[in-house]
């Protein structure tokens, strides 16, 4: 294991959140990427905290919120939660872990997503870890997940995929070309995936290739 990677720092980069310098990664690709996968193991590593933006969805959906209906609809749909709630549940997420390095997982799946954290945090990512996957091996692995997800039936994932295309993928290109896309072969086997993984978590950023 080598030493994390703090480019937030480095470049200047650096938010504050309460009196904390933090350090956010925003780990991103389509559904069934392996997004939630690989950041278990970055966790494990490298002492990051994992924060998916659709885990805390379905949390505030369970909880009984206000907000619950709206988010199960939008769920079911593939649609994307209006960012005033998602950008709530993540910034109250960091401020309750203690850790001042995350891991945002499936956060920001869009343009409007991308300008609200901006805006409400101040915080910019370090990098965007990119999972690059293709749509047949990604649906193949959401119809073999069995975790009861209400989002993982065929017509779900079909319109899922479609938001990713017209909604996320311009969010990873405008990140591409500020030199922020650090992109992942995410077809491999998952000890592979890692490998490539922890490269990008070991390596001095201004050694990265994209
Ligand atoms: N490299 C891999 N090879 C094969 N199967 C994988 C790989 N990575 C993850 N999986 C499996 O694919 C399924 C989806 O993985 P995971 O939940 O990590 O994806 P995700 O990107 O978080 O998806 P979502 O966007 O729907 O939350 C899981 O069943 C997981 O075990
Ligand atoms: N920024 C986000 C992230 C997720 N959602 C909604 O949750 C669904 C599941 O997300 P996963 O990352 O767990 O696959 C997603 O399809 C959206 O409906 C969101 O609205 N905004
Ligand atoms: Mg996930």
């Amino acid at each position: 294991m080598g030493t994390v990677v703090d480019a937030t720092n480095k470049e200047g980069n650096g938010a504050v959140l309460g009196d904390k310098n933090v350090t956010v990664v925003f780990v991103l690709g389509g559904p069934g990427s392996g997004k939630g996968t690989q950041c278990a193991n970055i966790v494990k590593h490298f002492g990051y905290t994992h924060l998916s933006a659709g885990d805390l969805l379905r949390a505030e959906q369970k909880s009984g919120s206000e907000n619950g209906t709206m988010i199960q609809n939008m769920i079911k749909e593939g649609k994307i939660v209006p960012s005033e709630v998602t950008v709530k549940l993540l910034q109250r997420a960091m401020a309750e872990s203690g850790n001042d390095k995350f891991l945002i997982d499936g956060f920001p799946r869009n343009e409007e997503n991308r300008a609200a954290f901006e805006l409400v945090t101040g915080i910019q990512p370090a990098f965007i870890l990119f999972f690059d996957c293709p749509e047949e091996e990604m649906e193949r692995r959401l119809l073999g997940r069995n975790q009861g997800r209400e989002d993982d039936n065929i017509e779900t994932i079909r319109k899922r995929f479609k938001v990713f295309l017209e909604s996320s993928l311009p969010v990873i290109e405008y990140y591409n070309s500020k030199g922020k896309v650090r992109k992942i072969d995410a077809a491999k086997p998952v000890e592979e995936v890692f490998e490539a993984v922890k490269a990008v978590f070991t390596t001095p950023d201004d050694k990265v290739t994209v």
